[in-house]
């Protein structure tokens, strides 16, 4: 299945929460307008899924593309794969056989040259991963609405941009530092907007949605990560568990019908396996047996209601 195939199907299931209502809104009319937007946030507040969600909206096509070091400009316009050969044989006059031989390079377009060129809505997830000299290509892309064709060997040099044509970035701040400089050239040329916490009841939904689990349920483990976030010595930090945490317990419990109860040691067991380590990386090393002593007493305290 092609990775925009899978990326769709995320976000069947997401609803635009009541709290992401309005950002969805204002966002459908910037890219109307043809300003791109970028959702920035932290680790599963929902950035990619919302992006999705939008470029759905938008009812055009969408392409995705996963931003990571890798990333070269040739994945974005196209490259030359080897060679083709093109063999036809004539047989008509049945006395005479014609063959010609053709060999030619065989052109494979990139991703963001057939988006620009046929006019989808674009998510590029976690652009920040890439190099700033691959994301430069988007300069040109954003203010002149051209795509230069760089070492394609094409007759023109540059494409114009189909109107229809409009890009959603999203990125994690955390990871501005740890990986590529933020480009402020590129990062002036679009509407930024952070996504901070997201709302309980959101949350709860989102697992119920996801997961198929009773909603009493899916309170009690969305309460249980919330008081595992208030462990966390640093709250900032990505580390911390986020609803992909829930997310993963409930849907535990939904597949082996394990009872939502801190007593049962295969409940106590996934609720450690799933919040310690998130929460280790987030603490000292001096406190980590305090904290793990408290974690423990948290999911033991973990009652159906
Ligand atoms: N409102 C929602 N309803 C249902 N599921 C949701 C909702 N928001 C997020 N999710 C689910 O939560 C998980 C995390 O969401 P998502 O991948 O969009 O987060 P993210 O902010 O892009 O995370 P990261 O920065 O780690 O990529 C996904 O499995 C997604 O389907």
């Amino acid at each position: 299945m092609e990775e925009t195939e899978i990326k769709e199907q995320e976000a069947d299931v997401f609803e635009a929460a009541p709290n992401f209502q309005d950002l969805t809104k204002r966002s459908l009319r910037y890219l109307e307008t043809g300003y791109p937007v970028h959702f920035t946030g932290p680790s599963g507040i929902g950035k990619t899924s919302l992006a999705m969600y939008i470029a759905k909206a938008r009812k055009k096509p969408m392409m995705f593309i996963q931003g990571n070091k890798d990333l070269t400009i040739k994945d974005l316009i196209g490259s030359f794969s080897g060679y083709q050969r093109h063999k036809l044989k004539d047989n008509y006059v049945r006395s005479v056989q014609k063959i010609e031989e053709k060999v030619s390079e065989s052109w494979r377009e990139g991703r963001l040259l057939e988006a620009v060129r046929k006019g989808y809505t674009l998510v590029y997830d976690e652009f920040t991963r890439s190099r700033p000299e691959t994301n430069n290509i988007f300069l040109p892309v954003l203010e002149e609405r051209i795509l230069p064709l760089y070492g394609a060997k094409q007759k023109k040099s540059f494409i114009k941009v189909h109107p229809d044509f409009s890009v959603i970035f999203t990125s994690n701040p955390k990871e501005y530092a740890g990986v590529y400089q933020s480009q402020d050239a590129l990062l002036d040329r679009m509407i930024t907007m952070t996504m901070e916490a997201m709302d309980k009841e959101v949350e709860i939904s989102a697992v119920v949605n996801k997961t198929s689990i009773e909603r009493n349920k899916a309170e009690v483990i969305v309460d249980f990560i919330e008081k595992v976030r208030k462990l966390a010595s640093n709250k900032q930090d990505s580390g911390i568990p986020s609803l992909r945490a829930s997310i993963m317990i409930a849907d535990m419990v939904h597949r082996y019908q394990l009872p939502v109860d801190g007593n049962n040691d295969e409940f106590f067991q996934l609720c450690m396996d799933i919040t310690w380590f998130p929460l280790k990386e987030s603490i000292g090393e001096k406190e980590q047996q305090r904290v793990k002593r408290q974690l423990e007493r948290e999911c033991k305290s973990i009652t159906e209601r």
